[in-house]
């Protein structure tokens, strides 16, 4: 199991996100991407899920043994958090239903549907969907955002085990995670022509 990206470069309408990224990942690897806001975290996660294309390079890995989760969690609002998840254990062919709800504390929330969840609540549910998947190849926009400090420590642990165990972990994330032996990739040293576009509200050029 490895996932290999060899100079990839990223347009997205029409314009320049990243050029020449490349890196390695082996078992039990994991790589947390860094970078300010519109530096292309999410952007490179969407193309290494292959939702979005490179304009250059080449990917190499086993497409399926990616399991994405993004910025929306792929919750069905009209399913129950149990209908969400037996859902996606369908689709997957997994039997660990009941473990992964309690691993994430969502026995309690079985029975409410997706759409009363609160947005940690939420984030919980879409993290639980992907850990059921059994893929090996997780890559995680933002996983922690809107999760408490206890779930986020149990996210940590998570990732933790599944690198532990052979997997690999793709994840940005703008804190530390506290999760061990992390790779760090900084966009900032993949930004066309050497510059990454920030909020010119930010810079002071308002006038
Ligand atoms: N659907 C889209 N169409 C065109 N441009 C987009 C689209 N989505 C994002 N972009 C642009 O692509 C660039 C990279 O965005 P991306 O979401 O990958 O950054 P990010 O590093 O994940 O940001 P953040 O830290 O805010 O989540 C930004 O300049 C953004 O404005």
């Amino acid at each position: 199991m490895s996932l290999s990206v060899q100079n990839i470069s990223c347009h997205r309408a029409g314009r320049a996100i990243f050029e020449n990224l490349s890196f390695d990942l082996n078992k039990g690897d994991c790589l947390v991407l860094r970078g300010p806001n519109g530096s292309g975290k999410t952007t490179l996660l969407k193309t290494l899920a292959g939702i979005l294309p490179s304009a250059t390079g080449e990917i190499h890995c086993d497409p399926a043994q990616i399991s994405y989760a993004g910025h929306l969690d792929a919750i069905k609002a009209q399913l129950s958090v149990r209908e969400n998840l037996a859902f996606w254990a369908g689709v997957y062919n997994a039997r660990d239903l009941d473990r992964v709800m309690s691993k994430f504390d969502l026995a309690t929330l079985a029975d409410r549907y997706g759409q009363t969840l609160s947005a940690g609540q939420r984030r919980r549910l879409g993290l639980a969907r992907m850990i059921l998947t059994d893929c090996q190849i997780w890559l995680l926009d933002e996983p922690t955002n809107s999760l408490d400090a206890e779930h986020a420590a149990v996210f940590a642990k998570s990732i933790t085990k599944h690198c532990a165990d052979g997997g690999i972990a793709v994840l940005s994330s703008h804190i530390d995670l506290h999760i061990p032996n992390t790779q760090t990739l900084d966009m900032a040293d993949f930004a066309p022509s050497g510059t990454i576009e920030t909020d010119p509200f930010l810079q002071g050029s308002f006038s």
